[in-house]
């Protein structure tokens, strides 16, 4: 199959270590002779530190958008440091330079492309522009909650939802740079739109992502 991953930068850099780049850089190796990968990374913590620096200096969000794109692309770079020969040596700072870069038959690993949305747009454009048969989005919760599970331990978890009723539930959910918090506006409309398979899956256990592959965890996301 054709898969892209995006991978949320609280899993992969919660702190500065290599552990989880190692991890995940094993298992896309595990996978990568039976799938064709596409991975996006997101900018984590030091995105969000970087854009409250630059806020209090007076930036405008896109402004705060293109730092936090430029961590994404830094945490992508890292992720290919780990996948060595396996991975494209570049970051594609778009779509058209990823659909290039797959050409070669390596894993295609990137981060942000321009201002006004979150990795998770970029994983569902990306799905759409390559033909891609399913997308796992790889987060810090088990998937897709009626509220915040970390604020609301009553919430109540959905193994399956419409990206129309995900959309009403995050419809107040804030779009100010290093926020578009869970799963942003965009993504959603673009699943809608291409009826893309969408799996959210708890990406603090690497393997994971084998089993959202398989099925059976996480929230499917329905594209209508
Ligand atoms: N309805 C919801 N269902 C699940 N998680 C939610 C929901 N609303 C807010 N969240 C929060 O969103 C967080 C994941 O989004 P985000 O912080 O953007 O992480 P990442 O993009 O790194 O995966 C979760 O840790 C959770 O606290
Ligand atoms: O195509 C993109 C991707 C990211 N960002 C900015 O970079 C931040 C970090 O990306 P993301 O929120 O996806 O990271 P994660 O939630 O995975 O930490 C976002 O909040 C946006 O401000 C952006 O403007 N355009």
């Amino acid at each position: 199959m054709r898969i892209v991953i995006t991978i949320g930068g609280s899993i992969l850099i919660s702190e500065f270590t290599h552990e989880m780049f190692r991890a995940y850089a094993d298992i896309l190796n595990s996978l990568r002779n039976e799938h064709e990968l596409f991975v996006v990374v997101g900018g984590g913590r030091p995105a969000r530190d970087y854009i409250g620096v630059a806020r209090k200096l007076g930036a405008g969000e896109a402004q705060c958008d293109d730092i936090g794109i430029d961590v994404t692309r830094l945490n992508a770079r890292v992720l290919i440091t780990a996948l060595g020969e396996s991975a494209y040596p570049s970051v594609p700072e778009n779509f058209r330079e990823a659909v290039r870069f797959a050409a070669s038959g390596r894993i295609v690993v990137m981060g942000g492309t321009e201002p006004a949305h979150s990795t998770d747009a970029v994983g569902a454009i990306l799905a759409e522009t390559v033909g891609a048969d399913l997308m796992i989005n790889l987060t810090s919760v088990d998937g897709f909650y009626d509220r915040d599970p970390q604020k609301y331990p009553d919430a109540r978890f959905y193994p399956e939802i419409s990206a129309s009723e995900m959309l009403e539930h995050l419809s107040e959910s804030d779009v100010k740079a290093g926020t578009y918090e869970f799963f942003d506006h965009t993504a959603l409309k673009m699943i809608k739109r291409s009826g893309i398979k969408t799996i959210i899956a708890n990406g603090s256990d690497p393997e994971n992502l084998l089993r959202a592959i398989d099925g059976g965890i996480g929230t499917t996301v329905i594209p209508e």
